[in-house]
């Protein structure tokens, strides 16, 4: 049965005081509509910077109803080394982080990231126990093209080799949807993410869309039949809207 995960992205914002305004905040929000602790299928999941892994941890694990989990942006494929600037998935383990966005399309346009290193870096968090969060998606000029659907699927052939679908959760985000307010068409996105799973040999892979999603439009995301989740950037450091949106209403 596929996991209902809905994940913030935190990226390069907030720092460990605001992160602990955050937490304080959170769970009575979270509360306030009871609705995530009924349904029993779903995760709560917010991946924040390094700095703010140990603290969020903390607070995150007092919290039980329901869970929070707390997760990463990124992990190297070694276990130690001379990586200046790097986080090994050890370091992570030690925390009690579980989990770990890879290949971001950040990540891959301003920091060189490859399908090749995007490939070692899911293998090295699965083989520490933390399952990746593999981000894929098109840019304007590939849509544009008409080269989504070769584009995405040579992802996830390069990015996914000798990967343990079993231990895994896609994202699905259009670079053009990312942080534009520009959402893409739920029914795209549906039928994007029907595509991705096509490629899979593990049908229960948990497969989130990503790309301005917000309060607003997730009751509506979330009644896509494809759509396993959603993986929220901006929308997700405000702790009433990322609450309303964990406890999106099922149409
Ligand atoms: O990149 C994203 C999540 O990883 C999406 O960001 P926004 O929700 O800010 O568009």
């Amino acid at each position: 049965m596929r996991k209902i995960v809905i994940a913030g992205n935190w990226k390069m914002y907030k720092t460990q005081s605001e992160a602990k305004a955050f937490f304080a905040e959170f769970p009575a929000q979270l509360n306030a509509t009871a609705k995530a602790a009924s349904v029993t299928n779903q995760q709560i999941l917010i991946c924040v910077p390094f700095t703010d892994l140990a603290i969020s941890q903390v607070v995150a694990s007092s919290v039980t109803s329901p869970s929070i989990h707390i997760g990463a942006q990124n992990l190297h494929w070694t276990d130690c080394g001379a990586f200046t600037g790097e986080i090994a998935a050890p370091m992570l383990v030690e925390l009690g982080i579980k989990f770990a966005i890879v290949g971001h399309s950040e990540r891959r346009q301003f920091f060189g990231e490859t399908d090749e290193t995007v490939n070692k870096r899911l293998k090295a968090a699965q083989k520490h126990g933390i399952t990746p969060i593999l981000c894929v998606g098109e840019s304007k000029q590939q849509r544009d093209a008409n080269e989504t659907e070769a584009w995405i699927f040579s992802q996830l052939e390069y990015g996914l080799k000798e990967v343990d679908q079993q231990n895994l959760i896609i994202a699905y985000e259009p670079i053009w949807a990312i942080g534009t307010g520009d959402t893409c068409e739920t029914a795209e996105a549906n039928r994007v993410i029907r595509l991705i799973r096509s490629k899979l040999s593990n049908p229960d892979v948990t497969i989130q869309y990503g790309g301005s999603v917000k309060p607003e439009n997730i009751d509506e995301i979330m009644a896509q039949p494809e759509i396993d989740g959603v993986l929220v950037g901006g929308a997700s450091l405000d702790a009433t809207g990322f609450a309303r949106i964990v406890n999106y209403q099922s149409p």
